[in-house]
């Protein structure tokens, strides 16, 4: 083992590249199975996550000394006693994972290291640990909790490890990571990260010192070339990227280089620099090399020709019939492993369900909160009773970038502790956030890039556990996804109904889709018209990759009719038209594009005039759902004679559409097949 990491590190410096043509190397990176996960969650349980067998085998025989016990760390004399025992006894940690064998042994003799090992495979600890000895090493006093915060304290200015995450959410969790690390020792860690207020940090890193400090970009860069924050790194021995292609990416290079140009250069100060993510990018090498020592190690966990996901997580494709299909198959999607759950057929339900975009996040969040139960029981006031909510015991939660950050905080840990969830989030927790459990990582349409999908993939399946991964996709996304996610191991699945149906038309369907149709309709119904166009217009831009605008302008205006109820799609700015090139095509509504600022009116009315909850007939049809009196009746109760919309206009816009009725009963086995068109035929190859 020694002896290939030797041979990987020769070579990078020259070429990465040239590290995957050779053999030698090929051998040093491939990547143990994860055979076992007790993962326990009780604090002192001693956990395993990489079979470290093989690790201990070959560096037998080379007779070399690779460390995989956290305990012979400390028997070696190599990381202190405070900080394996932290580790061993109340982390309840034992041996470490294939990255970590593999980083952290060199990592403690100094070296410049960029490693990439799959999701939730233990990087934080693979960069803690060595950046918490270096500051040890350069002062032992800090080894004791007596040379911290309970002794001298220290000040702003003496900051010796510092870790950049590119989100907040994630740079709080290795804070918190770090904090229980350096439990008992001296040393002090701080966060600056954005969102919060900066004098409210600034004055506990100048009240109680910082020896530590994990931060985001954009505040890390403020507060250190702020001439009064006082905050400063002389003495500065280690520095992180987490998610390391992130920050060397366009976005995040400015202020990266701002920061490194406020901290002391290599000839001031001998620095180790260590750079970890689950995707390197040949994009960011280059960057790479000149950031790191001459002679620093490419650690790859990963071989070229795997992919670079987990194995054991199932990964599926679904194809919907159009936009419109979407939200309901995702409902549909949660009520079946709900139920599985319930059965005991499977874990607690708790999934994160990822959107291109901040408005599709929230207007998801409104409709599955407005979403009721037609069978639950109710008050003689119509109001139900006890936990009714049909995706119950799940709770929702959403998290994007627009809410505070106290909201996303709170939101953040809420899921985190629940036993059953669904959060809904935009990109800001992709990246390297440990939720415990999460069963299902779930992706309406595509992502930014192959990176994002594999990142957003590895929020379940983590440390060894089970867990498994969904993309919904419209078939206009399908070309570009198959660029994309190229080699990536999807498969084709046609599991659920509603993906397949077709929306714009009037059809029998089975019970349970219909059931799923009519609650959305009326929770959707709810959601009001100011959101909708903010998606639509969010929609339009995501899919600006989509060169056959009518398609696109089609496919956007049946998710307004048929999806959100609306009688005539949102419209456009002529400024905007023209940018999107939309200017001429047929569909397109030129106008104004401000959404309406009010979140209730203006969709009230829409949806009135145009959706569903008009007039006679619609979803369902008067017996559905308990009749026309049912739960607290009336007629605009659900199953009654006007639950649904069916209005003349609304769903399929001519008179009859829907008339028999999403969710009659009768239709349990697809019997509206033909009304539909039947379900689509499902090609085995998604991509097809
Ligand atoms: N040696 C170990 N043995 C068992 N569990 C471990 C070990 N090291 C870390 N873990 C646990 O594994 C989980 C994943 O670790 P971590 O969040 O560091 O993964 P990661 O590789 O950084 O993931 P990502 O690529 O998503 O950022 C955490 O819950 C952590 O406590």
């Amino acid at each position: 083992m020694r002896r290939a990491f030797q041979t990987c590190s020769r070579s990078i410096p020259r070429s990465i590249s040239s590290l995957t043509a050779n053999r030698a190397a090929q051998q040093c990176l491939r990547t143990s199975p994860i055979t076992h996960n007790a993962a326990s969650r009780a604090p002192i349980a001693i956990r395993s996550l990489h079979q470290t067998a093989r690790l201990r085998q070959e560096a037998a025989s080379s007779g070399n000394e690779t460390i995989t016990k956290f305990d012979e760390l400390e028997q070696k004399g190599i990381v202190h006693p405070n900080v394996v025992r932290t580790l061993t006894q109340e982390m309840g940690l034992e041996t470490m994972t294939e990255v970590q064998t593999a980083t952290i042994n060199s990592a403690l003799k100094g070296t410049d290291i960029i490693a990439q090992a799959k999701t939730g495979t233990g990087k934080t600890l693979a960069f803690l640990l060595p950046i918490l000895q270096r500051i040890i090493d350069v002062d032992p006093s800090l080894a004791d909790r007596t040379g911290g915060r309970r002794g001298p304290r220290t000040t702003a200015d003496d900051i010796r490890g510092l870790i950049i995450s590119p989100t907040r959410e994630l740079a709080e969790q290795i804070a918190m990571e770090a904090k229980r690390l350096t439990k008992n020792t001296g040393v002090i860690v701080q966060t600056a990260v954005g969102g919060t207020q900066k004098s409210a940090g600034l004055r506990a890193i100048q009240r109680d010192g910082c020896h530590l400090l994990v931060g985001t970009p954009g505040r890390l860069k403020d507060i250190l070339s702020d001439p009064y924050s006082r905050v400063e790194a002389p003495d500065l021995s280690s520095l992180v990227f987490d998610e390391a292609d992130r920050l060397l990416d366009q976005g995040f290079w400015p202020e990266i280089q701002e920061i490194m140009r406020r901290l002391p250069t290599a000839a001031e100060k001998d620095r180790q620099t260590l750079m970890f993510s689950a995707t390197v990018p040949a994009e960011v090498v280059d960057i790479v090399r000149q950031t790191l020592k001459p002679g620093f190690q490419f650690v790859k966990c990963v071989r070229d020709d795997e992919a670079p996901t987990h194995e054991r997580v199932p990964q599926k494709v679904v194809r919907l019939n159009g936009f419109e299909n979407q939200l309901p198959s995702l409902i549909e999607l949660c009520s079946k492993s709900i139920e599985a759950a319930k059965s005991g057929a499977a874990r607690p339900f708790k999934a994160i369900v990822y959107f291109p975009s901040t408005a599709e996040v929230s207007l998801a969040s409104m409709a599955l909160h407005n979403l009721a139960d037609p069978n639950a029981q109710r008050d003689a006031f119509g109001s139900p009773v006890g936990s009714s909510h049909p995706l119950s015991p799940a709770r929702i939660f959403e998290i994007h970038g627009k809410l505070s950050q106290a909201q996303r905080t709170q939101a953040s840990d809420s899921f985190r502790n629940c036993q059953s969830g669904i959060l809904l989030s935009s990109d800001v927790t992709a990246r390297g956030m440990d939720f415990p459990n999460v069963t299902h990582v779930i992706q309406l349409g595509l992502p930014s890039s192959r990176e994002q999908y594999v990142h957003r993939i590895g929020r379940t399946a983590r440390a060894g556990k089970e867990g498994e991964g969904w993309i919904i996709l419209n078939p206009l996304e399908a070309a570009e996804g198959r660029n994309r996610l190229r080699g990536l191991p999807l498969q084709t699945d046609d599991s659920l109904s509603i993906p397949s149906l077709d929306l714009t038309r009037a059809a029998d369907v089975p019970a349970i889709a219909g059931k799923i149709l009519s609650m959305y309709q009326k929770a959707i119904q709810r959601v009001p018209m100011g959101e909708k166009a903010k998606v639509y217009l969010a929609q339009l831009g995501v899919h600006q990759f989509i060169s056959r605008k009518e398609q696109l302008i089609q496919a956007m205006n049946n998710l307004s009719q048929f999806g959100w109820g609306l009688r005539e799609p949102p419209s456009i700015s002529p400024a905007l038209a023209s940018r999107l090139r939309l200017g001429n095509v047929q569909g397109v509504r030129i106008g104004d594009d401000r959404p309406s600022t009010s979140r209730g009116r203006m969709g009230d009315r829409m949806d009135r005039d145009g959706g569903f909850g008009g007039g006679r007939g619609g979803y369902g049809g008067r017996n559905d759902f308990g009749g026309r009196d049912s739960f607290g009746g009336g007629r605009d109760a659900f199953g009654g004679r006007d639950s649904f919309g069916g209005g003349r206009d609304s769903f399929g816009g001519g008179r009859d559409s829907f008339g028999g009725g999403y969710g009659n009963d009768r239709s349990s086995n697809r019997s509206g097949g033909s009304r539909f068109g039947g379900p689509r035929a499902m090609n085995n190859d998604p991509w097809a």
